[in-house]
């Protein structure tokens, strides 16, 4: 089954003019300032001060067991959108990769009472129906629609749309099943339809919402989006990714004037479940983000095609059609060596590598950090303050699978996009470096963050702003790092005492050294960080080695 990538739309007239950018504002479909507008109410009322209102999407769908489709997939897309989502649920379905086994419907006074709890409080912005099991729960939907007044004018007199509705005129599943026998049609065209901002409809739900002629061509595409056009809908998107024989999927919107082709190359991938419901979320998400309808379609194919693409040989179930992973997170986490939490015993021989001696021996960057595990090191830092970004990610990449295959983790000195990009085990940062709190954002709460620190304040805050470790010197004087001020023992004993996390020391330590280091014996302490004592050297390996037994007889000694 395919699907498809690197959606383009393009005007079957020539390019959009102004004209139809006014139209566009005039049909209500600039979304922008709904949350601002909502915010600036919201200023009068001293309890939602300072507060931040945020882009929320209802959905009323199905449950799907197997979670790739439904209210799960509604979820997980909206999630990955930025975007907040509550639920009615109005089936339960038991439902795996193999098809629906089993639909129990969800009693039509508690799909209202559902609806009345979250529409009045909560206020979305766009409402997103999937799964309506029967005509009594579209009617439902519809009287409380009307009641709350979401769709009812979808034009203020300052243009911007109240709320918004999209309607996914679930039929069937992807495995075949039906999910809304026919009597729905009626229901569909007489009360949803006529009342939604965009439908859209498959091949198969398309030709179910006219004649039930099959539609077989782009062609046939376009005619449909008219003629469903004409129920009500201000948009229609027909999604043409079961048309037969062709290499691309082909999407038609028809916005009453336009028509706009998406068209994307197949992805080649049976993990297509769920993709229907989370292209109709993710549209929903993107209005209530503010988007236009057209952009809101380009940019929830765009992400939809990534997803697939991305999840294409993932496995979950024994089916013929898999879930698909919206988050785009789990391949990582699957990888033969899944790293482990970090272990603050991982410090203690902490090898830092340094783009001008790796030259200076005539070593790549790779070939030094392979001799470094190999002689000992428990953890590796890039710091490579002078190589190119894009030669920097690829040479990381390599070390990355050196440090997986020893289970020893690899960090990326400053650069959290390269660390990001090779999926690097996490950072080292300094203090002039991105704050530590917003790294830990940006890299969530897996990744190890460590910092530099030279204070027991700078200490304080670093583990405050929830880093892992802090690096702590320069201890003696060291060429590696300009102008880099000397703490000495004292003031690295100092920090160690006052220090909540774990503490390597950095700075002109070596063989000579390392005791002196090491013999402080302050349990916080945890190994050392070195650089020109292991590469600025002509065996990596022999260095390592010799560094390592020096810690560890230094530890022996302490104990
Ligand atoms: C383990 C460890 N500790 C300290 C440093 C120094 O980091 P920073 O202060 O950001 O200076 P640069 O390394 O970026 O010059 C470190 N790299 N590693
Ligand atoms: C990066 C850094 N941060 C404090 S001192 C230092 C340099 C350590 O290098 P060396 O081990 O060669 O003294
Ligand atoms: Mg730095």
């Amino acid at each position: 089954m395919g699907f498809h990538l690197c959606s383009q739309a393009f005007h079957s007239t020539p390019t959009p003019t102004h004209n139809q950018f006014l139209h566009s504002i005039s049909r209500g479909f600039v979304r922008t300032r709904v949350s601002n507008l909502r915010a600036m109410q919201q200023e009068e009322e001293p309890k939602h001060l300072g507060k931040v209102r945020v882009p929320h999407v209802l959905t009323v769908a199905g449950s799907d067991s197997g979670a790739g489709a439904g209210i799960q997939a509604d979820l997980k897309a909206c999630s990955a959108r930025g975007v907040y989502c509550s639920t009615v649920i109005t089936a339960v379905t038991a439902q795996n990769t193999v098809g629906v086994q089993g639909v129990n419907v969800v009693a039509e006074d508690f799909v209202r009472e559902q609806l009345k709890s979250v529409l009045s409080d909560m206020h979305p912005d766009v409402v997103k129906t999937g799964m309506l099991p029967s005509p009594g729960i579209i009617k439902v939907l519809c009287q409380s629609l009307k009641e709350f007044q979401v769709r009812v004018a979808s034009v203020d007199n300052t243009n911007f749309v109240k709320e918004a509705l999209v309607v996914d005129p679930v039929m069937v599943s992807t495995s075949g099943d039906v999910l809304a026998g026919p009597l729905i049609l009626a229901s569909f065209r007489e009360e949803l339809l006529p009342m939604a901002d965009i439908v859209t409809p498959n091949l198969r739900e398309a030709s179910a919402l006219l004649d039930g002629a099959p539609l077989q061509t782009v062609g046939d595409m376009r005619s449909a989006a008219k003629s469903i056009h004409d129920i009500g809908p201000r948009n229609v998107l027909v999604k043409g990714g079961d048309l037969p024989e062709s290499s691309d999927a082909v999407d038609v919107l028809f916005d009453g004037k336009e028509f706009y082709e998406f068209r994307s190359t197949r992805i080649i991938t049976s993990n297509t479940h769920g993709t229907g419901c989370t292209l109709a979320s993710s549209i929903a998400a993107e209005l209530a983000r503010g988007s236009s309808v057209l952009s809101a379609v380009k940019i929830a194919k765009r992400y939809v095609g990534s997803a697939l693409d991305y999840s294409k040989d993932i496995l979950i179930g024994g089916g013929r059609q898999g879930p698909f992973d919206h988050l785009m997170k789990l391949k990582h986490n699957a990888l033969p060596c899944m790293r482990r939490p970090f272990d603050p015993s991982d410090l203690l021989m902490y090898a830092v590598t340094d783009s001008r001696m790796n030259k200076r021996w005539g070593r790549s960057m790779s070939d030094a950090v392979k001799a470094a595990i190999e002689g000992g090191a428990t953890i590796v830092q890039l710091r490579e303050k002078d190589t190119d970004t894009g030669d920097f990610l690829e040479a990381a990449k390599t070390c990355l699978e050196i440090c997986r295959r020893h289970n020893v983790p690899l960090l990326i000195n400053d650069r959290i996009d390269i660390a990001l990009a090779c999926d690097a085990d996490g950072v080292h940062i300094g203090q002039s470096d991105m704050p530590a709190r917003v790294a830990r954002t940006i890299l969530g709460p897996d990744k190890i963050i460590g910092i530099s620190c030279k204070t027991p304040q700078q200490a304080e805050k670093a583990w405050i702003d929830g880093a892992d470790y802090i690096g702590c010197g320069g201890v003696y004087p060291t060429n590696t790092k300009e102008n880099n001020i000397t703490v000495g023992l004292d003031g690295l004993k100092t920090v160690c005492l006052e220090s909540k996390l774990p503490v390597v020391a950095i700075g002109g330590i070596g063989i000579s050294n390392v005791r002196a280091v090491m013999e402080l014996g302050v349990p916080s302490l945890k190994g050392v960080a070195v650089v020109s004592a292991l590469f600025d050297r002509e065996c990596v390996l022999t260095e390592s080695r010799n560094l390592l037994r020096a810690i560890m007889d230094s530890t022996k000694a302490v104990k």
